[in-house]
């Protein structure tokens, strides 16, 4: 293949970022870059100056016409636009709608509408079996909401781009609801992926719609190929969470208190390893298209298994934060309570502000579930090593971290 034009849905995100940059860096054969996002951000005036044609488009993946203009044209497609909601801020059905697609071609295990809250997509991953999504009637055209990332693989298929990269989640397996753990699994690992939360829930049915339309005809003739990457925990530079953890430890006088077991482990890995595999597979799908088509990968690198608030203290220590409590300083069940109040609160409030606590019984039960990976499948696959050594990420994330602290002084 020649010279490589690029579409990036979701490019002004925290991964986003990293991944156009990492393109901008890294892809030699780029000629072209369309980061298409609801909201650009000011750092992309400082790349329209360099040999590569890079152009900002305002829009929303949800409107199909803005889609299909962006894409039109590219050879390859990142898609990395998402609404990461896990807090309560956004609706289920806005979350479905930007994250999958509209009313009502998907149901999950029901009634269509009711998967945000009763009917969640269950299945069993690693059995080597993907089951069908199973479609619903169509509403009539007037009624139809547009949908997100089905607006993306449809943008593809009509403008004849070929290759589409998907950005999924962990989530898409797990933490399930019944607090299965997953310890240092891969892709083919047995696991119960039961959903109730929308988030997960729209990652999995995105994801399925992707892998699905592996192998449709684009325009032109040739097939569609299509893969999808499931990062942990990302952390990084620009990782909003840490920042506001980072805020809320200077608040306590310095100090995060434990809350939760530090045997727990969360799967974490580096923003720019995940953006570096997203460039190499959308590099390589197509001399490997038959190996690679249709499949998920793990994100991982050389981050240590630790809990998620151990982890977070690899960059917050350094920064002067210290972490108090060997041992939950909290019950258990006093945590469980404290995040179903908040998620009381949540409702009541509604009518009246947005009340969104980083701590409700979702966040609480991935917090609390060993989720962790250990796979080569990408390595096997594509040759991916980690571009970012853990020290490196380490010390580039401390460094961020830092200078949010001299900026917000
Ligand atoms: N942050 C994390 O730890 C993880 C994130 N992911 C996935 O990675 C992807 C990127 O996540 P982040 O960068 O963390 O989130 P982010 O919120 O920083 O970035 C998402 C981007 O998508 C854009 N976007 C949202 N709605 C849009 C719409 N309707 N039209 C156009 N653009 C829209 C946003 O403006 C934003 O720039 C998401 O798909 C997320 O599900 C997966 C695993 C872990
Ligand atoms: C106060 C609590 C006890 C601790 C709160 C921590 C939580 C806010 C976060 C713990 C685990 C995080 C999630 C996890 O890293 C997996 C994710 C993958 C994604 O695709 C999106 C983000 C997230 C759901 C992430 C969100 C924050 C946590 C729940």
């Amino acid at each position: 293949m020649g010279q490589v034009a690029a579409g990036n849905p979701g490019g002004c995100g925290f991964l986003g970022e990293h991944v156009v940059r990492m393109l901008l860096q890294r892809e030699p054969r780029l000629c072209e870059l369309r980061i298409f996002d609801l909201h650009l951000g000011p750092w992309l005036d400082e790349l329209k100056t360099g040999p590569v044609r890079v152009t900002a488009i305002q829009g929303d993946v949800t409107q199909a016409h803005e889609v299909a203009a962006a894409v039109a044209g590219t050879h390859v497609v990142i898609h990395t636009a998402g609404l990461v909601d896990v807090f309560g801020k956004a609706s289920p059905e806005t979350i479905h709608e930007v994250n999958v697609q509209g009313w009502p071609s998907v149901t999950c295990c029901g009634s269509p509408w009711t998967w945000g809250r009763k009917h969640m997509p269950s299945s069993t991953f690693g059995m080597g079996r993907r089951k069908k999504l199973q479609l619903g009637h169509s509403p009539p055209p007037h009624l139809l909401p547009s949908p997100g990332t089905q607006n993306v693989i449809e943008a593809c298929v009509q403008t004849g781009t070929q290759f589409l990269v998907y950005t999924s989640s962990m989530e898409v397996v797990g933490p399930n609801v019944k607090g299965h753990p997953f310890y240092r699994g891969n892709e083919d690992t047995p696991y119960e992926a039961v959903h109730r939360h929308p988030y997960p829930c729209s990652k999995a049915l995105a994801e399925r719609l992707v892998l699905e339309a592996n192998g449709r005809k684009v325009r032109g003739g040739l097939p569609l190929v299509t893969c999808a990457l499931r990062p942990t925990g990302i952390y990084g530079e620009g990782h909003q969470i840490m920042r506001d953890f980072y805020h809320q430890g200077l608040r306590l006088g310095g100090r995060l208190f434990r809350a939760i077991p530090a045997s727990v482990e969360h799967g974490r890995v580096y923003v720019g390893n995940v953006a570096w595999m997203h460039v190499l597979v959308a590099r390589e799908l197509e001399q490997r298209a038959a190996l690679m088509g249709g499949q998920v990968y793990f994100c991982y690198d050389k981050s240590p298994y630790k809990s998620y608030e151990d982890f977070n203290m690899e960059f917050l220590r350094p920064c002067g934060l210290r972490l108090v409590g060997t041992r939950p300083l909290l019950p258990y069940w006093l945590l469980v309570f404290l995040a179903a109040l908040n998620a009381l609160l949540q409702w009541l409030l509604r009518p009246l502000l947005l009340y969104a606590p980083l701590l409700n019984p979702y966040t609480l039960a991935v917090a609390n579930t060993t989720f962790t990976v250990s796979t080569n499948k990408a390595q096997r696959h594509f040759g991916y090593e980690p571009l970012f050594s853990w020290e490196d990420s380490r010390t580039r994330t401390i460094r961020w971290v830092q200078g949010v602290e001299s900026s917000s002084q």
